[in-house]
């Protein structure tokens, strides 16, 4: 069974069609990335798939699950670090991990958290209120709170924005190796060398269609980069 599966996935916002008919599978163990411009509707797409947004029409299976009739079990089953989310201000680091290690049933949660904080180097700042991180100090607890219950699938939307480059490559590595140990990775970003090196396929947005998915390899031309496919791509559809 494919960990993701939709069928003419519609999502409108009023009159405007953010994301228009698409269909797209992605295999278990596989490592995909949503590119496109501003606005083309990577985020809405993360987000009807993680059952924050409902559909418009269309259906979408993530994990066995259709989205739209179960949107709280879609969130038990996979990871996801939404684009732009902070954890509570009014709870510590250490206290939010362990809360979110409580809902999503974790047996251990003391040596799970010990794991993050030790990943991110956030043992100084275990006991801080969330309001009192810097930016890039609150993007790592979120990370580390979809990592936490230890999801068979991640839904990462900008997961390297606000990270310091050391912490872009243990999160690279890490990725790496979670995808080959048989985890699913649905990546959005605009970091295209990230998506190069850690992605087997790709699907490129336009205004709300895919306008090309498939292996970096077949979407290259002769000696093409991921971003001179992009820019080809999207150039002609603005042509
Ligand atoms: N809540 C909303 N209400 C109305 N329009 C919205 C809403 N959220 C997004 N949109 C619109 O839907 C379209 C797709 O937005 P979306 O955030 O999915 O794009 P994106 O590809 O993630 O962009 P970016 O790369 O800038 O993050 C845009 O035109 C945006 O203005």
């Amino acid at each position: 069974m494919p960990a993701i599966v939709t069928q003419n996935l519609t999502k409108q916002y009023g009159k405007l069609e953010a994301l228009s008919d698409l269909c797209i599978e992605v295999a278990e163990g596989e490592s995909f990335c949503l590119l496109g411009p501003n606005g083309a509707g990577k985020s809405t797409t993360i987000g009807v798939l993680t059952g924050s947004l409902e559909p418009t029409s269309g259906t979408a299976n993530v994990m066995g699950i259709d989205v739209a009739k179960d949107p709280i079990g879609v969130k038990k089953a996979v990871g996801i670090v939404p684009e732009s989310e902070y954890p509570p201000s009014f709870l510590t680091v250490r206290e939010y991990l362990d809360l979110v290690c409580s809902i999503r049933n974790v047996s251990d949660h003391a040596s799970r958290i010990d794991h993050w904080i030790e990943f991110f180097d956030l043992g100084q700042k275990q006991d801080v209120l969330c309001k009192d991180l810097s930016k890039g100090t609150k993007k790592k607890v979120i990370v580390s709170a979809a990592l936490v219950h230890e999801p068979k699938l991640l839904f990462l939307d900008e997961p390297f924005l606000d990270l310091d480059p050391i912490v872009q490559h243990a999160m690279k590595d890490y990725l790496r190796s979670y995808v080959k140990e048989g985890g699913t990775v649905f990546l959005s970003t605009h970091i295209l060398e990230i998506a190069e090196k850690l992605c087997d396929r790709a699907g490129i947005l336009y205004d709300g269609r895919l306008i090309a998915c498939g292996k970096l390899s077949e979407l290259k031309k002769s000696r093409e980069s991921l971003e001179d496919v992009f820019m080809r791509l999207v150039q002609e559809e603005c042509a």
